[in-house]
């Protein structure tokens, strides 16, 4: 039998992602090794890295490739980290399962705290939501374009080109290195939308592939990164928004948090929702909410 083929980035977070799902496909329907073949697809968004993703095309630099191998029937299913994807996906694709989230947190590295990073020092992330995030808590802080996989960026941090760094708690753990840096808690540092959520796509018309993806859904993931994607939709944010939104599930209540931030972290924001898990109006409810609170510099930034 041909193996069924998983397209995946080439990076190194994108191949562990990759060797993640295999295992779980592995493990639900009793396949032996080679199975699945992980086929690693190389993405625009791998190539250029001097620039914030942010300005050359956003997240559609890391999907269209892999869109394309699966559209023309080259791969089976495409694994992505969510919080790469882009809000609006292609009718022909269908997002069918999410791996187990992991701890959506950021972690910072180069100092304990925010509060511990030497008086108006250098942080580097090209993310909008952490650049505000940081300044908010730190306005003295000079954030600086920051991009390349993770061992570039701890590469620049020990060379001293900045004080400090973010990187997604989950992306490190899923590279073995969970012991660096410390986590911001939740409250000070509200995460990206789908932010530590593993996900597989398939062909809208591929029931085979949607069934054999579909075994290893979980579900409490998928709820809570489709209401985050949800409101990324309704606030028809882009890649250039500072947004953090977060929902968590318990008892078949789904909370949803969010926050709208201004480019400078001198403005923000926040609000949340708690409701039926089945209630599909609470994103949209959420971003009436948030919009309707928000100051024109942060409008700006949003509503497209
Ligand atoms: N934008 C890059 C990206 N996409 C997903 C992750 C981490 C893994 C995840 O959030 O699931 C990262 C790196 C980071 O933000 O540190």
């Amino acid at each position: 039998m041909q193996p069924f083929r998983l397209g995946t980035r080439g990076s190194p977070l994108a191949l562990a992602q990759a060797s993640m799902v295999r295992a779980a496909l592995y493990a639900a329907h009793g396949w032996s090794d080679g199975a699945v073949e992980i086929v690693p697809i190389r993405t625009t968004g791998d190539r250029v890295q001097d620039r914030a993703l942010a300005d050359i095309g956003g997240k559609a630099l890391w999907t269209k490739e892999l869109d394309r191998a699966l559209l023309e029937g080259e791969i089976d299913c495409a694994v992505h980290s969510m919080k790469d994807v882009e809000t609006l996906r292609p009718a022909a694709i269908a997002i069918v399962a999410m791996l187990p989230r992991a701890d959506v947190r950021d972690r910072l590295i180069g100092a304990e705290t925010l509060a511990d990073i030497r008086a108006n020092g250098v942080v580097g992330s090209s993310s909008p939501r952490r650049a505000a995030q940081v300044r908010r808590a730190r306005p003295d802080l000079e954030i600086v374009l920051f991009r390349g996989n993770v061992d570039t960026r701890l590469a620049k941090l020990a060379a001293g080109e900045v004080d400090a760094t973010l990187l997604a708690a989950a992306g490190l753990e899923r590279l073995g290195r969970h012991d660096i840096g410390s986590a911001i808690p939740i409250e000070t540092m509200l995460p990206a939308p789908a932010q530590g959520a593993v996900g597989i796509e398939t062909r809208a018309d591929d029931a085979r592939a949607m069934a054999l993806i579909g075994a290893i859904d979980h579900l409490e993931t998928r709820t809570c990164v489709l209401a985050e994607r949800a409101l990324l939709a309704a606030l028809q944010a882009d890649c250039h928004s500072p947004v953090a939104a977060w929902a968590s599930l318990s008892n078949e209540t789904l909370t949803l948090r969010a926050e709208l931030l201004a480019e400078d972290g001198s403005d923000h924001v926040a609000s949340v929702i708690t409701g039926p898990v089945g209630d599909t109006t609470l994103p949209a409810r959420l971003a009436h909410d948030l919009l309707e609170r928000a100051n024109p510099a942060i409008l700006a930034l949003f509503a497209g």
